[in-house]
């Protein structure tokens, strides 16, 4: 048994119920894939497991009872192909002596009621009630196909550095692995000839890579507030000539610098990115959104600063929030008049009036959101 991953695995989980876990995930690889499915699964579902076990006692346990309820739930629950003595022993031996009776006979007792739970299982107890209720809202019947669409894998495309075509990559893939709405929206300036490019919040490099293939005639700044961040994205475009790494904060930069292209790839709750991470549904509160919101208006304005006349900005995030999205462009328009928002250049799937948007489960790509700004 791969004591170090069952060990990694339950300490996610137990950060998680001692509310101490930023974000975090397994990478793939064939060692950890078990472990890496039931992170995957045990998030998914933890409404529903949650739920599940709070009928079979009466106080909730401490976080690493909890944890080691939670795997052996999800296990009992979502994977059938693990027999459920193996779930329920592995859940026991994660906990101290003194836990290992209670946490045997919760999760034997749930074994023996499976049927019975399961009966009560729909799609919308593995997310936040708010979630559903504010998608519900913009999607009517439709919001389950999306939340179904989101418990989903998620898809991975390969771009090929010498033509810049991406296609879906299946198994093995030599190019640049990325998301399709993640290369997309660092293209939405279409076949423009910019000498500058300006990224404003470039780790761990994606879009940074996509400029600077796009546009091999240009000089690209990158810049990455974050420390560690910006040494991953040095790495990753060390080969890249036409590119500079900044390590700044975006806000604080003092330059009179105009850029023709300047990309604002926005920090934001990464609600568009569930299928990837699993966990963002439960470690998200609806005042983060507004907490985010507050922050994409602030550097919208600053990266505005940095914008030519007659040059292009293009403002991201991987969020399909209206307040992180919609409402950050329309508050932007208004106070800045100079700035217009123009079609996007992308596929037919991705657009909304004027907006980029890729909604997972029809585009088969993460939830992004774009606007393409023009300089007066
Ligand atoms: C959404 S990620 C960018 C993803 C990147 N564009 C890509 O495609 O790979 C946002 C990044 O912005 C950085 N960041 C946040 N606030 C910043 C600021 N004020 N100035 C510069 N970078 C910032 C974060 O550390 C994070 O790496």
């Amino acid at each position: 048994m791969a004591d170090k991953f069952r060990f990694r695995l339950f300490d996610i989980l137990k950060a998680y119920y001692q509310g101490s876990l930023k974000e975090d995930y397994f990478q793939d690889s064939a060692e950890k894939r078990l472990y890496r499915k039931i992170y995957f699964e045990t998030f998914r579902h933890l409404g529903f497991i949650e739920k599940s076990l709070g009928k079979l006692y009466s106080h909730a346990p401490e976080a690493d009872a909890r944890a080691a309820l939670a795997l052996g739930a999800c296990q009992i629950l979502f994977m059938n192909d693990i027999p459920e003595y193996a779930a329920v022993n592995e859940s026991v031996s994660l906990v101290p002596q003194s836990k290992r009776s209670f946490v045997n006979a919760v999760l034997r007792n749930l074994a023996r009621r499976k049927a019975e739970l399961m009966k009560d299982y729909n799609i919308r107890q593995d997310f936040p009630e708010w979630f559903v209720i504010k998608w519900e809202k913009r999607l009517g019947a439709e919001v389950d196909l999306f939340l179904s669409d989101l418990n989903t894998k998620p898809s991975f495309y390969s771009v090929d550095p010498a033509t810049m075509n991406i296609e879906k990559a299946e198994g093995e893939a030599d190019g640049y692995i990325m998301d399709l709405a993640s290369y997309s929206v660092a293209r939405l300036a279409g076949n423009i000839d910019p000498m500058s490019i300006l990224d404003c919040c470039a780790a761990p490099g994606g879009k940074t890579f996509v400029l600077s293939h796009t546009y091999p005639d240009s000089r690209v700044f990158a810049v990455e507030k974050n420390r560690k961040r910006y040494e991953q994205l040095k790495a990753v475009t060390a080969d890249y000539k036409n590119v500079d790494c900044v390590c700044a904060d975006i806000l604080e930069l003092q330059t009179e610098a105009e850029f023709d292209l300047v990309l604002l790839d926005a920090p934001c709750t990464a609600l568009g990115t569930i299928k990837r991470h699993p966990e963002v549904r439960w470690l998200r509160k609806n005042r983060d959104i507004a907490d985010c919101s507050r922050r994409q208006k602030e550097m919208l304005e600053k990266a505005a600063q940095f914008t030519g006349k007659g040059s292009t900005m293009i403002y991201s995030v991987c969020s399909l929030e209206q307040e992180e999205t919609t409402d950050v462009i329309e508050g932007f328009l208004k106070a800045n008049p100079e700035f217009s928002l123009v079609p996007p250049v992308c596929d037919d799937r991705f657009k909304h009036g004027n907006y980029f948007m890729s909604l997972p489960y029809k585009c088969d790509a993460d939830g992004f959101f774009a606007a393409v700004l023009k300089k007066k």
